[in-house]
Parts: structure tokens; sequence; C-alpha cells
């Protein structure tokens, strides 16, 4: 885990993803948590989509930023990521549930284009706190280490 700024993106992809979240965030619908997250997703060619948690009053049935944000991206043709960034009402950096995880290491393997094998599974989240003027930064593999992903399936 580093702080703010990593070699996996330059300052002006952490700028962008940073004024995103806050769009994202302010469209969160939480009238259950009051807990508003916002996410926003860097495409391999400079595409941004973002997300917020949308709640229901059947509890459950409600889904996080990240998976509202991937499913936008990827249902538009759209699977593989520079970054994706996350902020929530915390004063701490909070992480992606484990759920999120698992949505987000599906689509941090190789990329299309991408068959180095040092790259798999570093896809960097970018997790800000509330105020987005704290970050923390960690590689999906950080987040879910020894992970299940398509590979296994052998298909
Ligand atoms: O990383 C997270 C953590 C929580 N939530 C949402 C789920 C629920 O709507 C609310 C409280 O858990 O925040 C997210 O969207 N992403
Ligand atoms: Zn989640």
């Amino acid at each position: 885990m580093t702080s703010s700024r990593s070699e996996l993106f330059t300052d002006k992809e952490y700028e962008l993803l940073k004024t995103e979240v806050l769009k994202a965030q302010k469209f969160a619908y939480c009238p259950y948590s009051n807990f508003k997250v916002g996410c926003a997703l860097l495409t391999s060619d400079d595409k941004i989509f973002t997300g917020c948690n949308v709640e229901n009053a059947a509890y459950p049935a409600g889904i996080c930023a990240e998976r509202t944000a991937i499913t936008k991206a990827v249902s538009e043709g759209y699977r593989t990521f520079k970054a994706i960034a996350v902020i929530t009402d915390s004063t701490n950096c909070s992480s992606p549930c484990g759920v999120c995880r698992q949505f987000i290491r599906e689509f941090a393997g190789y990329n299309d284009d991408e068959k180095d094998k040092e790259k798999k599974l570093q896809l960097p989240v970018i997790m800000f706190n509330n105020t987005a003027d704290k970050s923390l930064v960690a590689t999906i593999d950080a987040l879910l280490p020894h992970s299940f992903g398509p590979e296994d399936l052998a298909l």
C-alpha cells in the first residue's frame, strides 16, 4: 500500500480520477445508509466511466459504486482499464468490499494487447477519503491476494 502517487498512473490521470469520483459521489442514492460512494474508472484508451452506490428498499438488492461503474463500462464494450478510483464519506480511505474486489479482479487480468506477466493484476485502486485530500493506492492483487479468476476455469 502506497499513498497517493504511483508509477502506475500519471499525476494528470490521478487528478482526473479525483475530479470524476467527486462528481459521481453526488449522484449516490443511499437513503438507507446515508453513505455516499463515488467511483471512476479510467479505460485503457482514456475513457472515463463513473458510478455511485444505488440502494434499494429491499436492502440486499443495492449495488456498490464500483460495480455500477464497471458494469457501465463493460456493457458498453470497455474491458481493459488503467485505474479505478473510489471515494466514500469516511475520513479514512475506505477500501472496496469483498464482492467489489472480486468484480474488479475479473477485469484486471491481461489486457487484450498486454501480455506482460508483470502487469497482470496490477490494476491500481485509488481510495480517497471524504475530502479527497488523502488517498491510498493498492493494486487489486494486494487487495485480493491469491484470487480466483477466469484463468482458473481453464475454458
Ligand atoms: O466500497 C464501497 C463500500 C460501500 N459501498 C456502499 C454500499 C452501501 O450502499 C453503502 C454502505 O455500505 O456504501 C460502496 O458503494 N462501495
Ligand atoms: Zn462493494
